[in-house]
């Protein structure tokens, strides 16, 4: 169905942009941002940043063990919020989502010693409730699919404040969790058709990408 008709029949659809930090969602985002009847929805990094005057993800980043429940319970409430507004277009594509807080971040806490089993047990006892209790739209999720490295170097290019201690495991955790999720699809439930796009690739060439997949990203023809 092409994207016109799709508008026409007012068949709305929910696109989740997936993948490791610096992959190039918000470029991804930002491109298909230019087209009409796209809604985009980039993370709340900015609220993360500054929550009435404090800085969950930089004390997060300081001291996980401590802040770490307070970055992801906040991360979970406003990636909720931003599920559960009201679309204003007939495709909305957003980043990431309430899964991938869940199923990467959280769960990378939590393996990697970082969270306390009571503070991950709460997290996952709200997770549980909110999946269970609310519908999240979805039909696609897009996994843009880079190297840790790949990462790593752009990472330390955007030279975001708080993220400048993340060292090249983290990032190599991040992934591991993301092909066990949506490539593998061995741990844990995975709520709509993925459609996997290799993202090492310079910007010009991720474009042209972006342009091959476009009828499937926004019209769903043959993931
Ligand atoms: N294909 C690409 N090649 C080189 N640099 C890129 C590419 N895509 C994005 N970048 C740059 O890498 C950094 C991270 O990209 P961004 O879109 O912010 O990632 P994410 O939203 O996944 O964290 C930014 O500085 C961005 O300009
Ligand atoms: N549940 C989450 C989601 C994101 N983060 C961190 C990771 C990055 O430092 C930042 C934004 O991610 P990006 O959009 O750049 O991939 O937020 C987290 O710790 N927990």
């Amino acid at each position: 169905m092409s994207f016109n008709s799709l508008c026409m029949n007012n068949l709305w659809r929910s696109v989740f942009i997936e993948g490791n930090i610096a992959s190039g969602k918000t470029t991804c985002l930002e491109y298909f941002s230019k087209t009409s009847n796209i809604e985009v929805l980039t993370e709340p990094v900015s609220k993360w940043r500054n929550v009435r005057g404090h800085n969950p993800l930089g004390l997060m980043y300081q001291d996980p063990i401590r802040w770490g429940i307070t970055l992801q319970t906040y991360v979970q409430l406003t990636m909720l919020d931003r599920h559960l507004s009201t679309m204003s277009a007939p495709v909305r594509m957003m980043e990431r989502s309430i899964y991938s807080a869940k199923y990467i971040f959280v769960e990378n806490l939590f393996r990697s010693g970082k969270m306390p089993e009571v503070d991950f047990a709460v997290l996952s006892e709200w997770f549980e409730w909110i999946t269970q209790n609310i519908a999240i739209p979805v039909d696609l999720i897009v996994y843009l699919q880079s190297s840790p490295q790949t990462c790593h170097e752009r990472l330390k290019e955007r030279c975001r404040e708080e993220e400048k201690i993340i060292p090249l495991e983290y990032l190599e955790a991040i992934h591991q969790l993301y092909e066990d999720w949506l490539i593998k699809k061995t741990s844990f439930n995975v709520p709509a058709p993925v459609l996997v796009i290799p993202a090492d690739d310079d910007l010009q060439k991720m474009l042209h990408q972006y342009e091959e997949n476009r009828e499937k990203i926004l019209a769903g023809s043959n993931v």
